[in-house]
């Protein structure tokens, strides 16, 4: 994951305000589980999570799952707290300064994410510049474990973290960012629970570099992956022609978190290595007789392309399950979707092409192919045989022409 500086986060300090922000001008149940795979040897689930060691992780994820499907049902809109501060009250009230606090998200979007960016567009104004709000504070909260101060935070630091989330559902945000995300989250029926699990997913990392087995490496993805899907479904919307369920639409997005952090994961084996981190379920390395010491050593072999095989199939299998929902999202915000499931789908074949040397060369997809070519939109379009259902042609290269003209990369 890459090392931007969003912000300027001084751990001893408590953070309030605006004046911390840098950066640029700146912001049914399940089908298949992951872990039946067929791996020669079937390798149950075995319940590890602290919480409740009788339920799997994909167990007590799909609880959650269910309770973000509810609330589309109730379109629950988040109450206003009832004392604000009154800086924050002016903020909230004035609609100027909530629309530069969105055009600063945007910003930090086109800055640090241009491809998810130029898809966003496509979304209707309102739905694109939440989503904007909720990739910054992903962003952020990513920052804070994985940015250049995360040397200097502490458990406590994310404590703080956490309370001003809980500040900012409340109607209380402590800079423009989050003030978008306040707004944000009282019109779309956003729970606050993905986004205090992100932030658990941050705390686990700093203190856990193994994963025994898949249900605690699916927990982590959930985590900090798959809490993005139910993030973004509330704001995205589902299409009123859908036919499928809520809670399968919901299940969609987080198989698209899971897949996307699975093979940021098999991406990056030989980068967390050298940082002493291994996000590989230990149970199926030793069975396919791999050490901690061969990831170290970061050596191809034989049995380390069998081992990966089975990794990329079970991340395609997510991947499969993400495709699903995909169409049952409102027509205007599948385009970024697919965008990021095919993007990151490529990486595993990648991989494959390298011969599965994930230590020394980094699987990536050629910056030619992704940004500043409007035949990419199109491939990815045509890959699904969806010239016709997803948009427009016009939309598709006024596309193009916005990245030629403007943004190119
Ligand atoms: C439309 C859309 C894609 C919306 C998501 C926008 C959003 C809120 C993104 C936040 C991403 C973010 C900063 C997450 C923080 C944790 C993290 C870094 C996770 C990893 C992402 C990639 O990180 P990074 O930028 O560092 O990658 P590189 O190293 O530069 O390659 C993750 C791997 C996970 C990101 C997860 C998603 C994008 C989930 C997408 C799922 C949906 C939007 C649901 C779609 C709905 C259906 C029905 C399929």
């Amino acid at each position: 994951m890459s090392a931007t500086v969003l912000w300027e986060f001084h751990p001893t300090e408590n953070v309030t305000n605006f004046g911390r922000l840098m950066g640029r001008n700146v912001g049914g149940r399940r089908r298949k589980c992951g872990s039946c795979l067929n791996f020669s040897n079937r390798l149950s689930i075995s319940a590890t999570a602290v919480e409740n060691p009788s339920r799997s992780s994909e167990e007590m994820v799909y609880d959650v799952v269910l309770k973000q499907a509810a609330l589309v049902g109730e379109q629950r809109t988040r109450r206003r707290a009832v004392a604000l501060r009154p800086s924050e009250t002016d903020f909230l009230m004035n609609e100027s300064l909530l629309n530069e606090a969105y055009a600063r998200c945007g910003e930090v979007c086109a800055e640090y994410a241009k491809t998810f960016y130029l898809g966003t567009l496509l979304m209707t104004p309102e739905r694109r510049r939440a989503v904007w709000a909720i990739y910054v504070w992903c962003r952020r909260t990513d920052e804070l474990v994985d940015g250049p101060n995360a040397s200097h935070i502490t458990p406590k630091a994310l404590d703080r973290w956490k309370q001003r989330l809980m500040d900012l559902f409340e109607g209380c945000p402590y800079d423009m960012y989050d003030a978008a995300l306040s707004d944000t989250v009282s019109k779309y029926p956003v729970d606050i629970q993905p986004f205090k699990d992100m932030i658990e997913g941050m705390n686990q990392d700093m203190k856990k570099s193994r994963y025994k087995n898949f249900d605690e490496l699916y927990l982590y993805c959930y985590y900090v992956a798959g809490t993005v899907g139910l993030m973004s479904v509330p704001v995205m919307g589902i299409s009123p022609s859908s036919k499928a369920s809520v809670v399968s639409v919901y299940s969609s997005a987080l198989d698209l978190g899971i897949a996307n952090q699975l093979t940021n994961i098999l991406r990056d084996v030989g980068e967390d290595a050298l940082r002493g981190r291994i996000y590989l379920p230990q149970d199926e390395l030793e069975h396919a007789g791999l050490s901690e010491d061969d990831i170290f050593h970061g050596k191809v072999t034989d049995k380390w392309r069998n081992f990966m095989r089975n990794q990329i199939e079970r991340a395609r299998m997510f991947f499969d399950e993400a495709e699903k929902g995909v169409d049952e999202l409102n027509p205007e915000s599948r385009w970024p979707v697919w965008t990021a499931l095919v993007l990151y789908r490529q990486i595993l074949d990648e991989i494959e092409a390298n011969d599965y040397n994930n230590f020394t060369k980094r699987a990536y997809v050629g910056k030619e192919i992704v940004t500043g070519k409007s035949g990419f939109i199109v491939s990815i379009y045509m890959e699904k045989g969806r010239e016709n259902s997803l948009f427009s042609n016009s939309a598709v290269w006024s596309i193009g022409s916005f990245q030629a003209n403007n943004h190119s990369v």
